[in-house]
């Protein structure tokens, strides 16, 4: 079988698999869960041969193309990002089935019936995927808000909550980047926490809910985040300094950003 026909068979199999498997009643449940907490789990969207095609893309991908990156940026108030990613550009040059899965219109069709509005393809290329590694003690991705609205992120390795590597998130926070007071949206709301587990997806509201990953101290954290936008984000005027500094830099840049 050529590479475009198994790729093509993949998406038609999602395409399948949300006529058929996923009934209404799951994302309706989903969508009261995002609703409440800006966050969801959602591991019946996808089915396991997808699942685990992205996966082994991703895991090639991370071996090739991953690069260590060390920083903390004042727009989220100094928190630090300890990770090996890899970018938008390198998935794009050198993955199949992630830009393929990426676009498809069955998927942005569920997740919409899920966010209750449309949900589309990011219009900044550089966020609509990133894949990110958490690999050593101390490894994390910091207290953010990210630029567009929404997040889907698949897990494919995760350690047991005991070390770390769970999200966490106070939903219905608001990102000032001159000022962003993360303690005083701590003290003014609870944190919500969530473990994940390898082969779990996850629905976030990401431009309105202040998330991290918990430091790791122990095993592997894998995963790819794929980026959408809602209709008000493509009137919005969005910098990306947070985004631009963590996945486009060039090696060296990088190299020289690394604590
Ligand atoms: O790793 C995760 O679960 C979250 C990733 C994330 O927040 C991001 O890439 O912006
Ligand atoms: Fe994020």
């Amino acid at each position: 079988m050529r590479p475009g026909e198994r790729i093509g068979g993949l998406v038609q199999s999602l395409s399948e698999h949300l006529v058929n498997n996923v009934e209404e009643r799951m994302l309706e449940g989903a969508r009261r869960d995002f609703l409440q907490n800006g966050f969801t789990k959602l591991p019946f969207l996808v089915p396991d041969r997808v699942k685990s095609s992205v996966a082994d893309e991703i895991e090639d991908l991370v071996a090739e193309h991953g690069v260590r990156r060390g920083m903390s940026f004042k727009e989220t108030g100094g928190t630090p990002r300890l990770m090996r990613n890899v970018r938008h550009r390198e998935i794009s040059e050198h993955g199949d089935v992630i830009p393929q899965v990426y676009g498809s219109t069955d998927l942005l069709g569920a997740l919409g019936r899920v966010a209750g509005e449309p949900v589309l393809t990011c219009p900044y290329e550089p966020e609509r995927y990133v894949i990110t590694e958490l690999e050593q003690s101390g490894d994390t991705h910091g207290w953010h808000w990210d630029d567009y609205s929404f997040a889907l992120v698949w897990v494919v390795a995760c350690p047991p909550a005991e070390h770390g590597g769970f999200v966490q998130c106070v939903p219905r926070t608001y990102w000032n980047k001159e000022d962003p007071q993360l303690h005083r949206q701590f003290i003014a709301q609870p944190i919500h926490s969530f473990e994940l587990r390898p082969g779990d997806l996850y629905l976030m509201r990401t431009d309105t809910t202040l998330h991290r990953v918990y430091p790791l101290t122990r095993g592997r954290r894998l995963i790819i985040n794929m980026g959408y936008a809602s209709r008000a984000d493509l009137h919005k005027q969005i910098s990306h300094e947070t985004m631009d500094g963590l996945w486009n830099g060039s090696r060296t840049d990088q190299a020289e950003q690394t604590a």
